[in-house]
């Protein structure tokens, strides 16, 4: 399975095109929406939200609620282009329109891609960059995750996320899984504690006051993920490696880490390694799942555990110094409307990027022209583990 988005943040709409789904796999579109309405809320996030409605439409591959197996085409449209249809307009501008348009971006913000952008790709109004590389794109990619859903909601796997850190807020507590799983699309920041939430309010209310931005820790689960998933056999086939990239691949994500991460490094072996258990009901299984779900590039079974880092939102109310790319005199940045805190909109996008990774290792493990013909060799396949 491979896929392409394509739009600008303020331009007409966004696209994807996914290629590889099997054919007769019924589609949820109602489910599937609710998932994209998760990535526009979140407490912090700024004025766009409420102007976008993040609906979508299927344009190709999809008739009477199932796949065809035939390319689909996902539209979102961008409910924003209407006040931006000049100056995001593909049509050439009238000198005139030119003159009293003249909002060129000459001041890049530091933090986000503007300044090496603007050298690389060798323009001089950095709107040609920012346009891009917004995360408004993000909300094309979970629409692909929400169908990779649906995939993988008819294989009985199931993936979740949730919150664990805003700023100085920690809600990282020793919860069940009942309790991690999913946050309805109404929870504010996406944390389990009430208490932490409103704590967690107050400090993105406090930071947007001082014109600051905060960033976080969020975690994905993925509960009765098949084992063997991903192969041990080259670096370009581990899952883990797959689900990490994707991960950093997230506007603002800088770290990744499975089951303990970083912790593994101070924890002796003996406290590490996930003791094998067998059972007749189970099958082999595990005592403890430190590991977060893989071993060898490949998934033990063990429900997958994945956190993830998310820096501050590169834009401030009070700009961080900058240099203008016109006079090379020191500016203050340019201020572009922006969200103080994205981590529970982003903790979506996180969890949609790792079911986009899991549907296509299923997909590549399992022969799937059409959805029954898959459904068979996983059932196969789960049966020749169990027993093995
Ligand atoms: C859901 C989401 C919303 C974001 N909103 C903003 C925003 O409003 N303003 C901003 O400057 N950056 C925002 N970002 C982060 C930038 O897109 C990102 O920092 C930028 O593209 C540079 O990429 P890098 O941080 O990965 O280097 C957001 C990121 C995500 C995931
Ligand atoms: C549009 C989205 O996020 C945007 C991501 C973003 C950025 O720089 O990454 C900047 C902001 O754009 P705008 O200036 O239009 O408000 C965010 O709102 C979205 O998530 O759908």
């Amino acid at each position: 399975m491979r896929f392409l988005t394509a739009g600008e943040s303020h331009g007409p709409k966004l696209s994807a095109i996914v290629e590889g789904f099997p054919s007769n796999l019924p589609i949820d579109k109602e489910r599937m929406t609710q998932e994209l309405l998760k990535r526009q809320g979140g407490y912090g996030r700024g004025r766009r939200m409420q102007i976008e409605k993040d609906t979508f439409q299927f344009g190709s591959g999809i008739r009477h609620g199932k796949t065809l197996g035939s390319p689909i085409m996902i539209e979102i449209i961008n409910d924003d282009f209407k006040h931006w249809s000049k100056i995001m307009g593909s049509e050439p501008l009238t000198p005139e329109e030119q003159e009293s348009l003249r909002r060129v971006i000459t001041k890049p913000r530091p933090g986000h891609a503007d300044l090496v952008g603007g050298m690389k790709y060798n323009v001089r109004d950095l709107r040609n960059i920012l346009e891009r590389s917004s995360a408004r794109e993000t909300a094309a990619r979970v629409a692909v995750g929400a169908l990779s859903k649906e995939l993988l909601h008819a294989l009985d796997i199931r993936i979740y996320s949730r919150v664990n850190q805003i700023g100085s807020v920690e809600d990282s507590g020793d919860y069940s899984m009942e309790e991690r799983r999913d946050r309805p699309a109404e929870s504010s920041v996406r944390m389990v504690s009430e208490e932490k939430t409103k704590e967690a309010e107050t400090l993105i209310d406090e930071t947007k006051k001082q014109g600051n931005s905060i960033g976080g820790i969020v975690e994905v689960i993925v509960e009765n993920p098949l084992p063997g998933l991903g192969s041990h056999v080259h670096y370009d086939r581990k899952l883990d490696g797959k689900i990490a990239g994707s991960i950093i691949s997230i506007n603002a994500f800088k770290g990744v880490e499975f089951g303990i991460g970083f912790r593994a490094g101070s924890t002796p072996g003996s406290e590490v390694q996930d003791e094998i258990l067998y059972t007749e009901e189970r099958g082999y299984h595990r005592r403890t799942n430190n590991l977060g779900g893989f071993e060898g590039g490949m998934t033990t079974g063990m429900p997958i555990i994945v956190k993830a880092v998310m820096k501050p939102i590169p834009t401030l109310y009070k700009p961080l110094f900058s240099v203008d790319i016109n006079t090379k005199e020191p500016f203050k940045a340019t201020i572009e409307r922006s969200d103080a805190c994205a981590v529970p909109a982003a903790s979506v996008v996180c969890e949609h990027m790792v079911a986009i990774e899991m549907a296509r290792a299923v997909l590549e493990k399992f022969p799937h022209d059409d959805f029954s013909e898959l459904l068979a060799a996983v059932e196969r396949y789960k049966e020749r583990t169990k027993e093995y």
